[in-house]
């Protein structure tokens, strides 16, 4: 095994100092009492080092996710509308709304399409090195999006993830992070790519560079044709990539403008000399691998499995708990594998999808990690993928080769079980041997990122459906309740649990609290060991402030440059982009920056903000020391921003009144008959209940998948179609077509274009959604029609209306205040391990000075270990007299509004809602402020320090506690009862 490939991390007294950088920054105006003694460190291993790591390492494939975290897709399939009369509906165009709490975007509540708002997926095939030169500045002037002040919120996603966000939003989202994957040009895993390209060939490839095109077909014959080492770390890849330098430069060329010329030619010129130089040794491994396959078939020992890990990966041997798992799995028992990040879970599915007979199906929250993963495969294990984003050639492409068996790892979404067309694929000849569940941890609830969609995924169903006894859980935080709620759906026995640890050594703690992060934050970039870090990621939660603080480090020397969900796509793909092949240092990132992101050699992740949980502050500093080097992970604590998030984490939370009026336009008696196509459009419902699109999400999802089954849900469409007829008149083409006959009775004329409803259509012709969109493309390719489809919605049929909607209201939203309390636990205890880290620790076991390792890995492993239900002190509590009167100032003032009690806290917060948005409240004087273009938050008048919610559990009363400070003064409403009386909204009477 080549010494530069990864390290476990677990012997890091034995990995090389991460590499200098060449140039000397500035001397720093001042250096931080830890970084004095984590330098001394560093000198010394440096000069014990025998082997340090070469500069040149292979850039890492991006792809893009996140997040947001964000970034965060539509469902899966949300406009079969669009589709081709292929099994799967492809998406070529996504309508986006733009919501969030109280103004403040996050990372969960990115819209469907947002970030194909940008450019069309045809555009995008089309153009696909058609980035925007932001990269030639490195510090560009900030952009219209810099104009926000939004916090991105969400777990990594998981966005990526990210709490609350539907899954085709995730999707979607991950699209966006995706888009990289969307410009992707070749699959690494299928045209020899795993090669390591050196950064300047990267350069000016256009922004394709590292990534992949999802063209199934185009590569197929180099798929199969090559051979390969593994991920580009391999001493294979290595050895020829040197070979291929030499040769370039005998050659005459420059290297990297010969390289840099065409991006795709040398890569195909890479493949065929490998292809040529290696053609007959791959025949000969090639033989060899089908002879260890063989081998571990017949006999799962450790010795024949670690003949094949090195004969596919070149390694040596297993890391901790990846025999285990492999193990587990190859005996046909289900297992859950809780591995830090990039401890290489990947892994423990790719080995035995190579043994077992059937295919291995991987579910995974983001289309960025599905192609990042894809990427991962060895070259020897072909896969494909099935998403949003693919063209139809590329999904029936896909298809073909998994009729053929040509495929051994499939990826999909969870949103991909919503599709009635997806599940019969998997047949006799198509046959799943084990199903993997990517960050498992969004199954549960009780998780940092729970994601609606992922409860599709329960033992019952997989088993049901695809006829699959074997599952392999996998994640790198859950704690003890997330896991049990996860082992439970997916009935994993407790006896299947491979545990290792959360963290990986390598990664150095820090916290510190600051009064001016920004100047800390200067400084400390520019102090040791920082300032001899090549790559550093600076995580903060507000959109606006990583626009701010990138702008600010450019004006200090430091090449920065800002990512978060409100850039465009192609934005966000070159920042990515110019941060793997190292051509900007730090990326100043939200949530949304990270899922999906394999760059090995990232040497620092500082914390601008307080993570919301221990869960996501261990995904984020993950992203820290992939190669296995001595990697710095600081936190700056400050109480303002502890304030505002603390606050944030109420904005999900809804009234039973708004779920009782929810439920109660579901299952209206006209939505109740058999079989009927329902849809909630969207964007007026989140309005009309004032309830953000994820929870809708999540209760419609808890209305199907919990104890009793209420509704089935079917992919998300764009409800409203307007129409023109082009070639025929309407009624001769009437005559002939049945559906042109139904779309004359249904559709009201508007300057002569027709419009309807595609659920009362699809409903009134007794067919799907699909089968409609179907006819529609047709009559468009005959020439006989456009049309355009707006109006996002869920769609749903009823399957039991539920006998009392009042109870099962007060059943909901309590699970939904539940889940609300449990967030906010989790950002205490985040909140409490930072401060502990500052105030508390005696620094006896091995912490010192501002060096925190020891505590904060017992902090985060207690964490893990323990149930997370128990409350964590927090800074909360401050009171006041006046804030009654406050209330009364702000309801005189605004008399024709009709505020529930809700409404108000989040009003007094600064928390915007689908009812009541940021612009709206722009316009007083409560709220905002404008002050050079940005909207502000207006603390003077109404800081707030603290609010919670809390329902009693009855359905006409609401107990409200706000404690606000007024410019110094503490307001409190402690214990004040807010009534208002069932069904009439706005009648507060506090
Ligand atoms: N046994 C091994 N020896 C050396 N390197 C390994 C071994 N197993 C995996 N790796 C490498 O470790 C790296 C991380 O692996 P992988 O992406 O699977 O991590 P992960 O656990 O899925 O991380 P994350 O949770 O962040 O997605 C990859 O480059 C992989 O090739």
């Amino acid at each position: 095994m080549d010494s530069d490939s990864d390290s476990d991390g677990s012997h890091i007294s034995a990995t090389p100092p991460r590499d200098l950088k060449p140039s000397s920054p500035p001397p720093p105006p001042s250096r931080p009492a830890l970084l004095s003694s984590n330098k001394s460190r560093i000198k010394v291993r440096a000069a014990s080092s025998s082997k340090p790591k070469s500069s040149s390492r292979k850039a890492s494939n991006p792809s893009d996710p996140k997040p947001d975290k964000s970034d965060p897709a539509p469902p899966e399939d949300p406009f079969p509308i669009l589709s081709s009369t292929l099994p799967f509906q492809i998406r070529t165009r996504v309508s986006g709304q733009s919501r969030g709490v109280s103004g403040v975007d996050s990372l969960e509540t990115l819209p469907a399409g947002f970030f194909s708002k940008s450019a069309s997926f045809t555009k995008l095939r089309r153009s696909s090195l058609d980035f925007d030169p932001v990269g030639d500045d490195p510090c560009p002037p900030l952009g219209s999006n810099s104009q926000q002040h939004r916090v991105e919120i969400g777990g990594s996603d998981c966005s990526a993830a990210a709490d609350w966000l539907p899954g085709e939003l995730r999707d979607e989202a991950a699209g966006g992070y995706g888009s990289s994957a969307k410009v992707l040009k070749r699959h690494s895993n299928l045209i020899g790519g795993n090669l390591p390209m050196p950064p300047a060939k990267l350069r000016k490839s256009g922004g394709e560079g590292n990534f992949v095109r999802l063209n199934m077909k185009r590569n197929k014959r180099k798929f199969l044709n090559k051979r390969g080492r593994g991920n580009g770390t391999s001493s294979g890849g290595r050895r020829y990539y040197k070979r291929y330098k030499k040769k370039l430069r005998t050659e005459g060329g420059a290297e990297t403008e010969s390289v840099c010329e065409e991006d795709g030619s040398v890569m195909d010129t890479i493949t065929q000399e490998r292809e040529r130089q290696e053609g007959k040794k791959a025949k000969f491994d090639r033989e060899l691998i089908e002879e260890a396959i063989l081998a571990a078939r017949n006999e799962a020992s450790d010795e024949n499995l670690v003949k094949l890990l090195s004969l596919t990966h070149g390694y040596d041997s297993f890391r901790e708990g990846q025999l285990e798992a492999i193990k587990m799995v190859l005996d046909g028992k289900s297992s859950m594998l809780v591995l830090p990040t990039g401890a290489g879970k990947s892994l423990c599915y790719q080995i035995p999808a190579m043994i077992l007979p059937g295919i291995t199906l991987v579910v995974s929250p983001l289309v960025a990690l599905m192609i990042d993963q894809l990427k991962q495969l060895p070259p020897m294990i072909q896969g494909g993928l099935f998403c949003s984003s693919q063209t139809p050639e590329e999904v029936s492409e896909t298809l073909r080769l998994l009729q053929q068996g040509a495929i051994r790892v499939l990826f999909v979404s969870p949103e991909r079980f919503l599709n009635a067309e997806f599940l019969p694929i998997f047949s006799a000849t198509v046959f799943v041997s084990l199903v993997v569940v990517d960050e498992a941890h969004c199954i549960s609830e009780w998780s940092h990122n729970f994601r609606p969609s992922y409860m599709r995924l329960r033992a019952s169903l997989l088993k049901a459906k695809l006829n699959v006894d074997c599952i392999l859980a996998m994640t790198a935080t859950a704690t003890t309740t997330t896991l049990h709620a996860v082992m439970s759906a997916l009935e994993i026995p407790l006896t299947s649990l491979i545990k290792k640890a959360h963290l990986r050594d390598n990664l150095q703690l820090s916290v510190s609290s600051s009064r001016n992060r920004m100047k800390d934050l200067l400084v400390m970039i520019k102090s040791s060991p920082f300032s001899e870090v090549q790559s550093i990621i600076v995580y903060c939660k507000f959109q606006s402030e990583t626009d701010i603080l990138s702008r600010y480090l450019c004006d200090n020397n430091i090449s920065a440059k800002s990512y978060h969900s409100g850039l465009p796509a192609k934005d966000r793909s070159r920042v990515q982009e110019l941060f793997c092949t190292n051509k900007i240092r730090v990326v100043v990132a939200t949530v949304a920056f990270g899922m999906g992101l394999d760059k090995r050699d990232v040497g620092a992740v500082i914390h601008y903000s307080l993570p919301e949980s221990l869960e996501e502050y261990v995904q984020e500093i993950g992203r820290a020391g992939r190669d296995g080097r001595s990697s710095f992970c600081h936190l700056f604590l400050d109480d303002d921003t502890y304030f505002k998030l603390r606050s944030l984490m109420f904005s999900d939370g809804v009234d039973q009144y708004a779920v009782e009026k929810f439920l109660s336009q579901v299952f209206t008696d006209d939505n109740s008959s058999q079989g009927k196509i329902c849809s909630l459009v969207k964007e007026n419902a989140s309005r009309k209940f004032d309830m953000k699109e994820e929870v809708m999400f999540t209760l419609l999802t808890q209305l199907e998948l919990g104890e009793v089954q209420y509704l089935r849900l079917l992919p998300q469409i764009n409800t409203t179609c307007t129409l023109s007829f082009h070639k025929t008149a309407p009624d001769v083409l009437a005559e002939k077509d049945a559906v042109v006959a139904e779309i004359l009775k249904k559709s009201e004329m508007k300057q002569g274009e027709y419009m309807f409803d595609i659920p009362t259509l699809a409903n009134s012709i007794g067919v799907t959604t699909t089968d409609l969109s179907n006819q529609l493309q047709n009559l468009k390719f005959k020439g006989e029609v456009t049309y355009e489809l707006k109006d996002q919605a869920y769609c749903f049929t009823i399957v039991k209306v539920p006998a009392d909607l009042c109870s099962l209201a007060a059943h909901l939203t309590k699970w939904l205040s539940e889940v609300e309390s449990c967030k906010v636990r989790k950002f205490d205890a985040m909140f409490n391990a930072a401060t502990f880290a500052v105030n508390s620790c005696e620094k006896l076991q091995g912490c010192s000075g501002t060096q925190h390792t020891p505590c904060l890995q017992r902090r985060i492993l207690d964490y893990f270990n323990e149930n997370d239900n128990s409350n964590h002190p927090n800074k909360m509590g401050q009171s006041s007299p006046f804030l009654r009167a406050d209330i009364k100032v702000f309801l005189q003032s605004n008399p024709q509004a009709k505020f529930t009690p809700r409404a108000v806290a989040r009003i007094m917060h600064g928390i915007a809602s689908p009812a009541y948005p940021s612009t709206m409240w722009s316009k007083t004087h409560f709220w905002y402020f404008k002050q050079n273009g940005l909207f502000i938050l207006n603390m003077k008048p109404w800081r707030a320090r603290n609010h919670s919610l809390i329902t009693d559990g009855k359905a006409s009363q609401i107990l409200i506690s706000l404690n606000v400070v007024m410019e110094g003064r503490n307001l409190d409403l402690q214990n004040q009862a807010c009534c208002y009386k069932k069904g009439t909204e706005g009648d507060w009477n506090g």
